[in-house]
This record gives C-alpha cells, structure tokens and sequence, in this order.
C-alpha cells in the first residue's frame, strides 16, 4: 500500500517538540531526521516506564474494584490509546500528575459498552489485551487501529476467545482489524496452548479467563514474559506457573476472582534502553549510565547477547518493585564480535533484534540471528525492514527463511535513507545507527518514535547524540 493511502488511517498523533513539550501532530506529515556521526556518549537517562507494565496496570486498574495509583506510566501514544479505551469501557482513567496516574476500575466483568470504537492506533499489545479483557463482559464492542495495526494477524487472539465463547465478526481478510466482538455471557474456562510464544496470546486468554469459573490454563512451549501473571497477583488473583518442557510454562488462572486495586510502580522499559545502551556501545569512547531498568528475566535477552558480543555492561543498584526487578547500567563503548543468538532467546529479546542487528553491522565478524518468524508480523515486516535499513547503508545482511545474517566489518558505511514503515524500533535503529556510521543516516519518518519512546530524540541529544 502506498505510504500516504496507509497515513490517511492513521488518527492524529500526539508527539513532543525538540524541547519536549506536547504538541499534536498531524498524521499525514512525515517529519524525517537524519543523524550524524557523534562524538563519545556522556551522561545519566532513565528511559521511560514499560510499555508492557503500562498496559496492564491500566487494564487490570479497570478490572480492579477500588483505586489503583500508577507512576511512572509510559505516556507514549499506544498507552494513552489503553487508557482512553479504559475509560470508553467505564473505567475512571485519570492523570494526576507527571506520568502519575489514578484508575477506579469496574470490576471483572463489569465493562459497560462502549459509545464508539475503540481505536488503539498502532498498538498490538493494547488492542489484543483488551479484546481478551472485553471477552469477558456481557457487551459488545468494536476494535479499530491505524493501517499498520489493521494488517496484523487478530485471528491468533479471536481463536482462543472464541473457545471461551465470544463471538467476532471481521468484515477484513484473516479476521483482521476492524472487528466487533460480543463477549461471552458466561464465558469458559478452557486449556489454550498457544501457537507461537506471545504474551499478548497469553494474556489475553488469561484476562477473559477472569470472568469464566474455574481453572483458565494456558500452555507455552517457550516462556514470554509473564508480567500479566506477575501483575494479576499483585491485585489478588490465584496465577500458578509450572515448568513445561525444555524452555516452556504452564500458567493456571482461578476465575472469578474479586481484583483489588494496587499501586504499581513501572520500571523504566528495557526495550526502550536497548536503543541508547547499543548506542553508547557503538560510538567510541561513550559511557553512560541508564538507571532504573527492568531486568526481568524474560526481558533480558539482549543483554545476554551483547555481553556475549564483548559489551561493556554492568549492572548495578539491583532492587525489585512490585513484583518486577530492576537495576542500573553503566555502558561503555566496545569493540564488539560477532556471535550466534540461539532461536529459544527470540521471546525474551523480541523487540530488540533491531537494534541488535545495528550492533552486529558494527561487530567484526558474522552474526547470526535464528527463529525471528514472529518478527514477521509486528508493526513492520521487521525481518524486511531490517535488512533493507542496513543494506541501503552498506551492510551486507542475508535473510535465509526465518534467520537474520549480519556481516558485521566493524564500521558501517551510511548514507542511506531509511523506510520506517509505521514502525518506531525502526525508526529509532536506524537513528542510532547514523551516531556511529561514516555517512549520515536518515529516516523518512520519525512520528511513530512517539507510540513507546516520546523523549527518544531530545533524551538521545542530551547524552551527546547529534541529529539534525
Ligand atoms: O505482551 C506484551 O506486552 C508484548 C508482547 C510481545 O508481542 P507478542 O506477544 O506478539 O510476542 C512484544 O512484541 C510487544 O511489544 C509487547
Ligand atoms: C511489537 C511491539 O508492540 P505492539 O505489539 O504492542 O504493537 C513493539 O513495541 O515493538
């Protein structure tokens, strides 16, 4: 589809200045940046709070009887689409403060239907959560996103949300994006073994499962993050998780539990960190320090990978908040090698291969990145789009069936601009790849950075990041 046709579904977009204020933004003007080879990184950030967590406390807050007080929420477009959803659901969803904010929730099952669609813009985690959580309640609404979210698949979610005893109706090809869903007057529990690793498939099974009695038991052949299963206990729900096979999980959800409201603290978002933690490893001589982090395990994937290249990280101030563990990072430039990343690490680094494919195109060597089918299907074609942002600045980068191939020669030539396709990991990869490379590195379009990460730009710029 041709880029302006896919913008014109697209709703407008709230987004920040250069200085950081918020100002809304008209979807149909592209605003691109190029950035320029920096000198060394300096400086202490904490990226913002994570977007999984975000979601969830603010479904779960809905779901809750009572208060649930939030800080440290991501405001980033695809949580402010959740929390506008929250309240066309009948929540009371209010900001009290800087990325402070305060639920009063309905209770399990207790959404009222909702006036108009409910519009998650480019957001897969919001929408599918939702549906899972709307699948539980007696009412019937309509889900709707911008043109990248209308072509990802939604009939891994409606499968299992059928079993339960919703009803969809899609009138788009695959059962996509824009559907209506009736949800179950008495909703089943069920056993789901999900096709793929997904926690968005996970958690939404798991938050119908809430209004259904009985036992709700999803089985995952490779773990993805659990923070539904973490955050559902915090408000009182009975989650057991089991071992299952070699790398998988069996979780188990008693229904019909009474939720209570709970303070949730977000950690600052570890795929948000991942773009100036590559950056400063990249652009000689860079120290930084990113505070706060979440280290949960099933998140830490490309951590591992890139001490295993030859990074320079190391964690400090290790402390756990609501469930939720979390630490510092002092990251300093390295000479990087290139290395084999095994496809079971794939869910616990899903959304950072792109990033990790910049600093393999700066390694000596091969890397080799196995199992990224899923990649395949979030905002972007992200293999595609991968590989075409660094051949076009002169990587030599191979897709052989689901595997990514970086020849990494220790420099990157640049020079390129590159498509973002809707994508903001794009977007801010290819950004964090011009620090470092000979040439400029340009993007077309730098609007979809304000879905995860609002202050990616003038944050970057203060640790040392030039773009122009
Ligand atoms: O549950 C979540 O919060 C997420 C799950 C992942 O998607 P999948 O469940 O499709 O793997 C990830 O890519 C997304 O950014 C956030
Ligand atoms: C895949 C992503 O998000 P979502 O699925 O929520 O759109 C992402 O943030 O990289």
């Amino acid at each position: 589809m041709p880029k302006a046709a896919k913008r014109a579904a697209a709703p407008s977009r709230i987004t920040r200045s250069r200085e950081g204020t918020t100002i809304l933004t008209d979807s149909n003007q592209p605003t691109p940046l190029q950035a320029r080879k920096s000198g060394a990184l300096r400086g202490t950030a904490r990226v913002p709070g994570d977007k999984s967590i975000s979601h969830r406390a603010l479904i779960l807050g809905a779901l809750a009887i009572g208060e649930t007080r939030i800080s440290g929420l991501l405001e980033g477009e695809d949580v402010l689409n959740t929390a506008k959803a929250m309240r066309a659901l009948g929540a009371k969803v209010e900001r009290t403060g800087d990325c402070e904010w305060r639920v009063h929730g309905v209770g399990v099952a207790g959404f009222a239907a909702p006036e108009i669609p409910l519009d998650f813009g480019n957001s897969g985690t919001g929408c599918r959560l939702a549906m899972g959580a709307v699948a539980g309640s007696p009412i019937v609404a309509t889900f709707d996103g911008d043109a990248s979210l209308r072509s990802r698949p939604m009939r891994r979610i409606v499968d299992p949300l059928e079993l339960m005893g919703a009803k969809v109706v899609s009138s788009s090809e695959g059962g996509r994006l824009p559907l209506t869903l009736q949800g179950a007057r008495d909703p089943l529990p069920i056993l789901y073994r999900t096709p793929v690793p997904s926690a968005q498939i996970k958690s939404a099974v798991l938050l119908a499962g809430l209004s259904a009695p009985g036992i709700t038991t999803v089985i995952e052949a490779e773990a993805s993050r659990d923070h539904t299963e973490l955050m559902l206990q915090h408000f009182g729900a009975t989650v057991v998780t089991e071992p299952e096979g070699a790398h998988g999980r069996k979780i188990s959800l008693t229904g019909q539990p009474e939720l209570r409201g709970a303070p949730v603290v977000v950690p600052a978002d570890p795929s948000s960190a991942a773009f100036p933690m590559v950056a400063a490893l990249v652009v000689p001589g860079s120290d930084i320090e990113l505070t706060d982090v979440m280290t949960n395990p099933l998140r830490t994937g490309l951590i591992a990978t890139l001490r295993e290249m030859g990074a320079s990280i190391e964690e400090s101030d290790v402390r756990g908040d609501a469930g939720e563990p979390m630490a510092s990072f002092r990251v300093r430039g390295s000479k990087l090698k290139g290395v084999e990343v095994p496809p079971e690490r794939a869910p616990s680094m899903i959304d950072e291969y792109l990033v990790l494919a910049v600093a393999a195109a700066f390694a000596e060597g091969t890397t080799v990145m196995r199992g990224l089918h899923e990649l395949r299907v979030k905002e972007s074609d992200r293999l595609e789009a991968t590989a075409a942002m660094l051949r076009v600045n002169g990587v030599v980068v191979e897709i052989d069936g689901d595997d990514l191939i970086v020849e990494g020669k220790g420099q990157v030539p640049g020079g390129g601009v590159v498509a973002t396709h809707m994508d903001h990991r794009i977007a801010m990869s290819a950004l964090v790849m011009g620090l470092a490379a000979d040439r400029p590195v340009a993007v077309d379009d730098t609007g979809f950075i304000a879905t995860s990460f609002p202050d990616f730009v003038p944050m970057m710029r203060r640790l040392g990041a030039e773009f122009g």
